[in-house]
């Protein structure tokens, strides 16, 4: 049986959408070792919209948000954040890209242990020589609910306070993009769902636009739309995502990882 592909091409039309992939294909190692990551996926990422990544282990969610993100080259295709397309910046720019239009929040938290929270929160404007807009810094924080810990250092918080104020430090930019990379991977089932419920109010009340890459059904339902990939192809796209529905939905694929 044929796996059933809904990546269509969707170059003919026009849409302001916060992130595109066209015919987007990746290819690791060559000859007998090449593994075809990404197979011409098509896929659009809506502005202010949430949308998780789903999909059998090996099926190509990392590499999709790698590619997107600029973390990682393509092999064919195109990779656009907005208007730029991501795939031809030389490294300088797809520096100043990661730095000044894109979040990124990973499942390890990636803070400083000798910076209070607040430092940790606007380092990666420091580096760039950004003075934070202190109004948006203020509603991120109180947001996040992280007002009463902006003194203490990563070593005083839980994990789950950790994992916000990594969200702090992604939104405190005010990236057109937010990538997540299993956030919510090395927390407990109650600080998960905050961290998840703060990445929903980052998209509902402040209009940010989220990607996540995760594995579980419960933290999908935060979003507003999830993608499933299968074998590099996008098979499946759900609107309104319910726990229930997301369990069903990865129930149908196999022990390799194929869709019925
Ligand atoms: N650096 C690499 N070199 C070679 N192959 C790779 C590399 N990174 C990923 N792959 C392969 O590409 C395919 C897609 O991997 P990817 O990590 O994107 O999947 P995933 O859906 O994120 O998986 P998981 O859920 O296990 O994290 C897999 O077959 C993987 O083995």
């Amino acid at each position: 049986m044929t796996t059933p592909h809904l990546d269509a091409p969707t170059t003919d039309r026009i849409t302001a959408a916060a992130a595109r992939a066209t015919e987007l294909t990746k290819v690791y190692g060559q000859d007998e070792t090449q593994v075809v990551a990404l197979d011409a996926v098509n896929v659009e990422f809506q502005p202010a919209e949430f949308t998780a990544i789903m999909g059998p282990s090996g099926s190509g969610k990392s590499t999709l948000m790698h590619c997107m993100a600029g973390l990682d080259t393509i092999t064919s295709g195109s990779a656009r954040i907005g208007d730029t397309e991501v795939t031809t910046l030389n490294d300088k720019k797809l520096t100043r890209l990661r730095r000044d239009k894109v979040g990124f929040i990973f499942q390890a938290f990636n803070l400083l242990p000798t910076l209070t929270a607040l430092e940790n929160i606007t380092l990666p404007m420091d580096i760039a020589g950004r003075k934070p807009d202190q109004q948006w810094l203020d509603t991120v924080v109180s947001t996040v609910g992280l007002a009463g810990r902006l003194k203490h250092r990563p070593n005083q918080l839980s994990g789950g306070q950790q994992q916000r104020v990594a969200v702090a430090r992604a939104l405190a930019g005010r990236p057109e993009i937010m990538f997540a990379d299993e956030p919510t991977g090395n927390l407990d089932s109650r600080s998960g769902a905050e961290v998840l419920g703060f990445l929903r109010t980052s998209v509902r009340e402040l209009g940010q636009t989220v990607v996540m890459v995760t594995h579980d059904p419960v933290a999908a339902s935060y979003s507003d739309r999830v993608v499933f990939l299968a074998d590099g192809h996008i098979v499946d796209d759900m609107h309104s995502p319910t726990a229930d529905a997301v369990l069903d939905r990865m129930k149908r694929f196999d022990a390799k990882g194929r869709t019925s």
